[in-house]
């Protein structure tokens, strides 16, 4: 189950994350079993399928939260979770995490929420930080509201800050659990731009938690679909291929809106 030949993000990268053959749950509840599938350098990469099938719990496992009850992650090479924890926690932290919420503090200003990371993290001066955040909310179009407080700026704004601050210590990796969840179509389509803007301008490979088709289609160079039935991927590849070429019917009728399945019994 590679990636199709011919695809449409950095074709010939390396791997930047290798999953081998994970299988992960709760407790005694298994969620997802022998996932194998590349993420390379550089890609926007989603993560797609329905309603609690898994993708969140494949994200806690790659960002380093979530042991998998076997199998191998393998990030820049390393086995994460066959590492001690101490350089599990440093590898993590080239990571940034965005949630769905944006998670900000409401009793910090923008700034000092952007400027967290790196008072946890590094023994910068606070001018240096400032500096920093001022530049990362610029990143994000977001210049000039570094004073502001989450209630006084849009959901909207608010994702974005969001991103700016898991860029705070210049990731590797960039995870995004559902960035458009909540936006209107609008500001949505502007926080895939952004996520496509940074790709270009930083090369910073992007792991993406989605089930917006039109966020999918647009964002995406390679994609997993995972699928909550059968409790294990069904397809990994282009988005866009896997739509029209893909020889599992469920993939399908996700990527087409059950339009596949229509025509297919019609
Ligand atoms: N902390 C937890 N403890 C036990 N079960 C959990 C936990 N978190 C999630 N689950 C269960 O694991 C399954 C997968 O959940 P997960 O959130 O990973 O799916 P998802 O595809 O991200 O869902 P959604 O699209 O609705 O956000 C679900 O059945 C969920 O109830």
């Amino acid at each position: 189950m590679s990636a199709p030949d011919g695809n449409a993000g950095t074709g010939s990268a390396p791997a930047h994350i290798r999953v081998e053959g994970i299988t992960l749950g709760y407790g005694e509840t298994l969620v997802q079993q022998d996932l194998t599938f590349d993420i390379r350098r550089g890609d926007v990469f989603v993560i797609m399928g329905g309603s609690g099938c898994g993708k969140s719990t494949v994200m806690r496992c790659l960002t380093g939260l979530l042991a998998p009850w076997s199998g191998r992650v393998l990030l820049g090479g390393e086995s994460l979770w066959e590492l001690p924890a101490a350089r599990r926690s440093a590898l993590m932290r080239r990571n940034g995490v965005m949630y769905q919420s944006g998670a900000l503090w409401s009793s910090m200003t923008l700034e000092e929420n952007i400027c967290l990371p790196l008072e946890q993290y590094t023994k910068l001066a606070p001018e240096q930080m400032r500096a920093i955040a001022e530049y990362k909310l610029a990143l994000v179009g977001l210049a000039g509201f570094g004073d502001h407080y989450p209630s006084e700026i849009s959901g909207g704004m608010r994702k974005r800050v969001g991103v700016a601050r898991a860029m705070a210590l210049d990731p590797e990796v960039l995870f995004f659990d559902e960035p458009s969840a909540g936006l209107d179509p609008l500001s949505a389509r502007r926080l895939d731009e952004l996520i496509l803007e940074l790709r270009e301008s930083l090369g910073t490979t992007m792991v993406v938690i989605s089930h917006e088709l039109d966020s999918i289609f647009t964002i995406a160079d390679d994609a997993v679909f995972l699928d909550a039935e059968t409790k294990t991927m069904l397809a990994t590849g282009n988005p866009h291929e896997l739509r029209d070429h893909s020889p599992v019917a469920q993939v399908r009728a996700f990527l087409t809106r059950g339009e596949a399945d229509q025509d297919a019994a019609a």
